[in-house]
């Protein structure tokens, strides 16, 4: 069982979304008829001790480091929707003896973040644990109805574009430190020039066939092309570790220059990864089948990896 047959089951028994839920199940947020012409985003993710940062030992991440990854991950399905993050909520369970400091600055790494996200902590729920800590986040944005991005958009001969860069997330502490990329979002949006869109959370290809299935089609991609984060990181890693958070849009032909012209943000790389076509398969230049390789909760990684 992997996470995407699970959830094709799970989508199957689910009745049909009522009329206001404008974006069902299966995108980054799902999108409800809100007010004038605007949809509400709504996600949840969330952090578990020792799956998303590391609880014990030496290396033990700083909790306020894991509060704010909470929050920034949730950020990032917002901005891969093209949307403003608002408010959000808190729902955390935590093993009895929990010292208060670690509770504290988890929270106070959280409240730091909303700050600095420009947004609202609203609510939440505390609970205990006998087992691994766990903190789920709903996010709430909004987004103006006519520019919400999905990921079911993209079509044949569409350019395949990606901001940032990949690979060695965990190992680098990007994971913890990575800034959602909300701006950039919110202005592909706004200037219409992305058609289908998602963040990377799980790996590039793996990713890359979720946009891939919601729209109906393939693509190849240049592997080489691939940003990487450092010299020493390997284009499998870069395509298949995950915890990236960057995003992967679909762009029309005739509006690629248009993006590369009017780009406004230096400092975030705009790379060229491929193009959408019909194959419904992930391919390398030389026409060679990709595995959607990628981080998936429900298969575990094969003995040694
Ligand atoms: N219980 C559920 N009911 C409906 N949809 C769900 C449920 N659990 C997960 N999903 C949806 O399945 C998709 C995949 O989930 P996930 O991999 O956690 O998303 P993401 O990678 O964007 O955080 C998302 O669209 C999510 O909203
Ligand atoms: C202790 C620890 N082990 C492994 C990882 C790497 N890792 C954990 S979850 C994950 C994938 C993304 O997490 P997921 O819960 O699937 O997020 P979502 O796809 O729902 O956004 C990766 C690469 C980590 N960050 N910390
Ligand atoms: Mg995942």
């Amino acid at each position: 069982m992997t996470e995407d047959s699970f959830f094709q089951w799970l989508f199957q028994r689910l009745p049909a979304a009522g009329k206001d839920v404008v974006i069902p199940p299966g995108d980054d947020c799902a999108a409800i008829r809100w007010h004038d012409d605007k949809l509400l985003l709504v996600a949840v993710d969330q952090v578990v001790g020792g799956r998303h940062y590391v609880d014990q030992g030496p290396d033990a991440t700083p909790p306020a480091l894991a509060g704010r990854k909470l929050l920034a991950r949730n950020v990032s399905d917002v901005a891969a929707m093209g949307g403003t993050p608002l408010f959000c909520l808190l729902a955390g369970a935590f093993h009895q003896g929990c010292p208060e400091a670690w509770l504290k600055e988890f929270y106070g790494g959280i409240v730091d973040a909303a700050r600095d996200f420009q947004l609202q902590m609203i609510g939440g729920d505390l609970a205990s644990t006998s087992l691994d800590d766990v903190a789920s986040l709903t996010i709430l944005g909004e987004v103006p109805a006519n520019e919400v991005i999905t990921r079911g958009g993209a079509l044949a001969g569409d350019a395949l574009f990606a901001t940032g860069t990949f690979g060695n997330s965990f190992a680098s502490g990007h994971h913890l430190h990575f800034s959602p990329r909300c701006a950039e979002g919110r202005w592909l949006a706004q200037q219409g020039l992305a058609k289908a869109m998602m963040d990377v959370s799980d790996g590039l290809l793996l990713d890359l066939s979720r946009i891939c299935s919601m729209s109906h089609c393939g693509a190849c991609i240049d592997l080489t092309a691939v940003p990487r984060r450092s010299a020493a990181t390997s284009i499998a890693q870069a395509c298949s570790e995950g915890e990236d958070f960057e995003l992967i849009f679909a762009v029309a032909p005739d509006k690629i220059a248009e993006l590369q012209q009017r780009w406004p943000f230096a400092n975030t790389p705009l790379t060229r990864l491929g193009t959408f076509d019909n194959s419904g398969l992930l391919r390398d230049q030389q026409g060679n089948t990709l595995a959607a390789r990628g981080w998936d909760h429900l298969s575990p990684p094969p003995a040694g990896e």
